[in-house]
């Protein structure tokens, strides 16, 4: 039987844990603040950001949202980052990527204080993450770990297998399998585009982590027979629907299910687990920037 992961479910017992700190944190008199920064009209980016803006209200945080006008110069935008790096009630501060191509994205993610950079793009804390000594885990790849071990899926001596190399989920999601400890000690490949004989590569993973955001690019010939199978691609396919789209993953979810062990659904499966691991970054970095201690699983 193959076992389909239900995201929102872990998500929501992440989200009860969140709100169990931010309660401590309130007894203290500090108040989480997380400050969104949406540098585009993308109809996508708007959604997830406002997706973002209402968890903080269901649990205890503080949610500042700043637009800027896509077309204004980069500098506005460096200079509201200058702001909130600057504003004591703001603990986490999170560009919505992508930024417009006049803007600098390395300049950008260097910009925003290491304390508060909620998503872990932070040159320092890349570096951090890669020597083992992560500050604040990017929460995609975070999520990914968090529903392993929510399935009880060991991940010591199995071979993982991530499609996708991406500065975001790839790299740090490869990062995190290899390493050691919980959630790591995995035999970790790292495919791409440039891959060759991908499926000789993908049917060997005992865990198979799809974010190469090519829509339902792995089918069921590609996978091992009890793989588990994570999909983190959210792609945005034209369908005849009332929103005229519809979402699909990486993984041709209909050819997989039968020869998976388990797999994630899209949507409902890593989409509300990044969510989850953004509040938990929040509150992560209010508990050090107060000093007050909460107990974060
Ligand atoms: N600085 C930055 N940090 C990010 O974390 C970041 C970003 N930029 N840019 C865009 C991507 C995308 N992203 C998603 C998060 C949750 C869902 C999510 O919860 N999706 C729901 C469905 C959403 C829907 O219905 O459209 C699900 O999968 O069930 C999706 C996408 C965060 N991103």
């Amino acid at each position: 039987m193959t076992t389909i992961i239900d995201g929102n479910e872990i998500a929501d017992r992440i989200r009860a844990e969140v709100s169990a700190c931010t309660e401590t944190l309130a007894a203290s008199d500090v108040r989480p603040g997380l400050a969104t920064v949406l540098m585009s009209d993308d109809g996508a980016s708007e959604t997830y950001v406002s997706m973002k803006q209402q968890a903080c209200e269901e649990t205890g945080i503080d949610g500042f949202h700043h637009e800027i006008d896509p077309d204004e110069p980069a500098a506005v935008l460096y200079d509201r980052i200058d702001e909130l790096n600057a504003d004591p009630t703001v603990h986490g501060i999170l560009v919505q990527m992508p930024v417009p191509d006049h803007v600098d994205k390395r300049e950008v993610l260097a910009r925003i204080d290491p304390r508060k950079d909620v998503d872990g793009f932070h040159p320092e804390n890349v570096g951090r993450l890669v020597a083992g000594n992560a500050r604040f885990k990017p929460c995609t790849p975070h999520g990914v770990q968090k529903i392993l071990a929510a399935e009880g899926i060991e991940t010591e001596g199995k071979d993982a297998v991530v499609v996708g190399r991406s500065d975001i989920v790839g790299k740090p999601m490869a990062n995190l399998l290899v390493q050691y400890g919980e959630g790591g000690n995995a035999t970790t490949t790292v495919c791409h585009s440039r891959t060759r004989n991908l499926a000789e590569k993908t049917r060997n993973a005992d865990i198979l982590v799809a974010a190469a955001g090519v829509p339902e690019m792995i089918d069921g010939d590609m996978i091992q027979e009890g793989a588990t199978v994570i999909d983190v691609g959210i792609n945005r396919v034209e369908a005849d629907t009332e929103k005229g789209y519809e979402l699909v993953g990486d993984v041709d979810f209909e050819s997989c299910r039968e020869t998976a062990g388990a797999i994630t659904p899209v949507p409902g499966g890593v989409g509300p687990l990044t969510i989850a691991m953004l509040l938990y970054n929040t509150v992560k970095a209010a508990s050090h920037q107060s000093g007050v201690a909460v107990e974060l699983p």
